[in-house]
């Protein structure tokens, strides 16, 4: 399918999954974040052509970051699209730290795309995510650069990279750049066999720039099933 055709397929999903969800009672969804991931992922299993992280992509990022010490508190999500991935990670910040989350513990999603994000920010509120998940409209270079020169983002705990694969290693580095990792942070990124972030892959494998005093990567590759390809830490 020509990119065009695709995108017109992704827009007409979001509008198809807008109306799926709001026409059922507020109350399946109303403070619970993982009933709406579970219905946006049956919505995604029926109609096909979403760009889902699904799962059990996410059970396997859950493990990573359950077992992060110190518990995760800033995760940054680069790729929107309809908020299910954004939604999980609310969710599980949710899980580690009780119902009522510090005011510290946020998750930033990025998205360029208005419809997107307008769509996502509904469903935050739908699910009772307010003041914790973050829908910031842009490249996610220069929603990154924005939050940092605000100082509401001076570190950061998870980096999950599910836009265009073009982008992952020039967002990772942006974030060394900045100077947001910490030791322990977790870099997470979908599709990098399929459709493939060979520069990226090819970056953390040899552990980072090398130069002395730099960031140090040590990765490891998890193969899932599914129509796109393998998620790799
Ligand atoms: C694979 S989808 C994201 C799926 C989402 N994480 C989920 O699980 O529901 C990719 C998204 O990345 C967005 N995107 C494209 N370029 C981007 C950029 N430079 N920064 C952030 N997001 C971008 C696209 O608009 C699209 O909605």
């Amino acid at each position: 399918m020509a990119d065009n055709n695709l995108q017109a397929v992704f827009a007409k999903r979001a509008e198809e999954l807008r109306e799926y969800i709001f026409s059922q009672p507020a109350s399946n969804f109303e403070n619970n974040p993982w009933a709406l991931a579970d219905a946006i992922e049956t919505f995604a299993n029926e109609k096909g052509h979403m760009m889902i992280f699904r799962a059990k992509k996410l059970a396997v990022a859950k493990e990573a970051l359950v077992a992060q010490s110190p518990a995760p508190r800033t995760i940054l999500e680069f790729g929107t699209f309809v908020g299910k991935s954004a939604l999980a990670w609310g969710a599980m910040l949710r899980d580690i730290h009780g119902e009522n989350v510090p005011e510290d513990v946020n998750v930033y999603t990025f998205d360029p795309n208005p419809q997107m994000v307008a769509l996502t920010r509904d469903l935050v509120k739908l699910c009772g995510l307010e003041g914790l998940v973050h829908v910031v409209e842009g490249p996610g270079s220069e929603c990154l650069n924005k939050l940092v020169a605000e100082g509401k983002v001076t570190s950061v705990d998870m980096a999950f990279f599910d836009h265009w694969e073009k982008f992952y290693l020039s967002d990772l580095q942006l974030i060394e750049e900045l100077k947001l990792w910490r030791e322990g942070s977790l870099a997470i990124a979908d599709n990098t066999d399929m459709p493939g972030a060979p520069d990226y892959l090819a970056y953390v494998r040899a552990g980072g720039s090398g130069v002395d005093g730099a960031v140090k990567y040590e990765t490891k590759s998890i193969e899932t099933k599914g129509t796109r390809g393998p998620v790799s830490f």
